[in-house]
């Protein structure tokens, strides 16, 4: 007997002070008493984006104006083969209600791993945390031009950052990531590189694995518990295999586009990168090549956003 395939659409909505809105599924429903997004599966000849705004109708009773693709996650479930198809609903008009008698609560992204949702909404959780930028430092700058830039990327609302500095001695780095905690504190989320032996002197961050620590250590599993966001580099199918494997919150995959720092990497182009990220389950961001302007190119072939470094550096710095 072939697997039920479902196809359903679902909202990660949020108000203009950025909670998010959630519903638990009813009694007489699968997964009764859980939470989730609203939503429900595609009716024959619908486009995903078309349930998309029936539902929330449907359900809360509310009229989408704006949504944007935020993430497409292949869950098998004991009962069928599900894609959950995830859009981010940034203006609607009418306030939401439980038109269905289920109960409804506006959260903070950061209480949503409070809340008992289905196990295939664990990407989608992770989707609504994360920004759609991702801030990575460029290389060869001494410590006060890169808190110099980084202070003013913070007052610019950038809200993840990876303190990449090869060039720094560890010392140095260690120093620094301490003063850099301190300035992202209430404003963004930190991403540590480097050596894995220093991830105990951080509690506070995330880290981020490059393809060569990837390798190294996929087959040992997540080296931290999940409070902590685990993110990697990745270039290809193979990388994302074992991103998947370590257990990665989110990743990086690149080049994008022909870059000036790498010009020998052959790019993947958008083409390509739809497909990895298609078989990929968790967010991804594309570099390499990308600007801050390729926000809603990236979300159309499917990605979490874009990640770079000089495009992004805030130009005075
Ligand atoms: N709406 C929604 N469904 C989800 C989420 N996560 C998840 O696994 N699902 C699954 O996707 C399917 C969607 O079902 P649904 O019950 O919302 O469908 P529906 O609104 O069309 O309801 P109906 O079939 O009772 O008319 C269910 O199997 C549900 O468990 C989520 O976050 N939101
Ligand atoms: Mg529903």
């Amino acid at each position: 007997m072939s697997q039920k395939q479902l196809h359903v659409a679902a909202a990660v909505i949020r108000d203009k002070s950025g909670h998010i809105l959630i519903a638990q599924r009813p009694k007489d429903k699968s997964h009764a008493g859980l939470w989730e997004f609203p939503g429900g599966k595609l009716e024959t000849g619908e486009t995903a984006q078309q349930a998309l705004i029936r539902e929330l109708r449907e359900e809360l009773g509310i009229e989408t104006q704006t949504s944007q693709p935020l993430i497409q996650i292949r869950h098998n479930d004991p009962n069928a083969a599900i894609l959950l198809d995830v859009f981010e609903v940034s203006a609607f008009s009418g306030t939401p209600r439980g038109m269905e008698g289920q109960a409804l609560a506006w959260i903070k992204p950061a209480q949503l791993v409070n809340y008992p949702m289905p196990a295939a909404n664990a990407p989608a959780v992770r989707a609504a945390r994360l920004p759609r930028q991702y801030l990575i430092t460029p290389q060869r700058l001494e410590p006060e031009a890169l808190l110099c830039g980084i202070k003013q990327a913070l007052a610019a609302d950038c809200r993840l950052l990876q303190l990449r500095a090869p060039n720094l001695f560890s010392a140095d780095y260690r120093d620094l990531a301490v003063d850099v905690l301190g300035l992202c504190a209430g404003k963004a989320q930190l991403m540590l590189k480097g050596p894995l032996e220093w991830l105990g002197d951080f509690p506070a961050a995330g880290w981020h694995l490059s393809a060569e620590q990837l390798r190294k250590y996929a087959a040992c599993g997540r080296p931290f518990p999940e409070s902590r966001w685990l993110a990697a580099s990745c270039h290809n199918a193979e990388e994302l295999k074992l991103a998947a494997q370590i257990g990665a919150d989110f990743v990086t995959l690149s080049p994008i586009a022909p870059t000036q720092t790498h010009p020998e990497a052959a790019p993947l182009g958008l083409e390509a990168a739809r497909d990895l990220i298609a078989g990929f389950n968790q967010p991804v961001f594309i570099q390499g090549g990308v600007t801050p302007d390729d926000g809603e190119q990236a979300a159309a072939i499917g990605a979490q956003g874009v990640a770079g470094i000089r495009a992004f550096w805030p130009s005075g710095g």
